[in-house]
């Protein structure tokens, strides 16, 4: 594809805000590595098994696991952006808060949350962004986190960032995403989704990949091996999302001049088209989703991938359909969903709540409003098409 070349002009913001998602996903692995190293251990040596589980997956109030790199990418995305526009500027809408973590008794998360932060704020030079003069300090990541407590809303401008998205992808070794937004006055303005375990290539992603990954870890990483992830970014009315690999070392490249443009399918036949929805049952009802598919036309079986990688998979073209229907009940967040939006919308896709109508992110961190379900489609065709079947099996289903 061309583009290659081509020097895009974007913002001080999204340039920021790829290096920081390039820097962010660098921590991730590093924690992700770790955590399934200690895990394949752990099967030959099964009293250290609890210990290293109680160490780095705890659980929030709502039981979902939550890493050391959650917190670390929340406090060092806080700190980057505080140190490149000035914390008077900055206003963040963030997953993750510092309860948890600020307990007499989280001393040992909290200092291993220190350490992944300045580790990783200390190879920010080569993402082309400035380090801290020295180490942090454990109040200062906490300030960092906590700093991140906007609560959005319908004016200004905040970023919105998920640290992690896709948590139980992380923690099994498979797909997940770092999405930071910026919003203004209640439209998403631009969006970066990093996916470290989404190859640059087009490569089958599926619920295989993490016996792949465990296999990849039994001998010793290929030369190159490095590029195995992507950063996909946009910027609202350009008309064009890129792509660029997932990079360890930016300092003697201009990275956007390794950026490519990335498009949306062209397949507007429901026979060929692939579609895409959550791996856990939990969060969005695959029978439902089987009924749609069946009345419109959809014979491929659905693609189940963790986290916002399924907006990067319908930018990218990987596949045309995306669908989330969530339990009665269940309000969506901005950060699930904002950054991927853009990248969609950009790249030449269709985005809309089941009733056809935007995804509002004007009020506050939830979507309010939303109507039923969540469609992003490569276009319009398909778009209109699973709309309709939605408005037809609606009342006989139990949602
Ligand atoms: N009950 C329920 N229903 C719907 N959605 C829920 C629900 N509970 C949580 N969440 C949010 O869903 C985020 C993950 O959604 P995914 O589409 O990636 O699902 S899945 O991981 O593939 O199963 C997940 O994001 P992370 O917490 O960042 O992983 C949650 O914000
Ligand atoms: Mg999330």
């Amino acid at each position: 594809m061309d583009g290659e070349n081509e020097h895009n002009n974007i913002s001080e913001e999204l340039d920021v805000a790829v290096r920081v998602v390039q820097m962010a996903c660098s921590l991730c692995q590093r924690v992700q590595d770790g955590l399934l190293h200690n895990n394949n251990n752990n099967n030959n040596n099964n009293r250290d098994h609890h210990h290293h589980q109680q160490q780095q997956i705890n659980s929030k109030d709502d039981n979902s696991p939550v890493t050391i790199a959650d917190w670390g990418v929340q406090a060092t995305v806080s700190w980057i952006l505080t140190e490149c526009f000035g914390s008077e500027n900055v206003s963040i809408v963030a997953e993750e808060d510092v309860q948890t973590l600020s307990k007499k008794e989280a001393a040992g998360l909290l200092e291993s949350v220190v350490n992944a932060v300045n580790e990783c704020l200390a190879e920010a030079p080569k993402f082309g962004l400035e380090s801290p003069s020295k180490a942090l300090e454990s109040w200062e990541v906490l300030q960092a986190i906590s700093r991140c407590n906007s609560d959005g809303g319908p004016k200004g401008r905040y970023w919105v960032l998920d640290p992690v998205d896709g948590t139980l992808g992380f923690v099994r070794g498979d797909q997940y995403a770092v999405a930071l937004a910026l919003i203004e006055d209640g439209e998403v303005i631009l969006g970066v989704l990093g996916c470290p375990n989404y190859p640059m290539k087009k490569q089958w992603l599926n619920y295989h990949q993490s016996y792949y990954r465990l296999m990849s870890k039994l001998s010793p990483p290929a030369a190159g091996s490095w590029d195995k992830g992507c950063v996909l970014y946009a910027q609202r009315g350009s008309g064009k999302a890129w792509m660029q690999a997932l990079v360890h070392d930016h300092r003697k490249l201009d990275q956007h001049s390794y950026a490519r443009e990335i498009k949306v399918s062209t397949i507007d036949d429901p026979a060929i088209a692939t579609f895409c929805e959550p791996v856990e049952k939990t969060n969005s009802s695959h029978s439902f989703t089987a009924g749609l598919a069946e009345s419109v036309g959809l014979r491929k079986q659905p693609l189940r991938v963790y986290s916002m990688v399924k907006y990067a998979a319908i930018a990218r073209g990987d596949a045309e359909i995306f669908m989330k229907f969530a339990r009665a009940g269940y309000k969506e967040k901005i950060w699930d969903h904002a950054a991927g939006v853009v990248i969609v919308q950009e790249a030449g896709g269709v985005v809309t709540d089941a009733g056809g109508r935007p995804l509002d992110f004007s009020r506050g961190v939830y979507l309010e409003g939303l109507d039923r379900g969540i469609i992003a489609c490569s276009g319009s065709v398909l778009h209109d098409r699973i709309i309709n079947a939605v408005d037809a099996s609606w009342d006989s289903s139990n949602l």
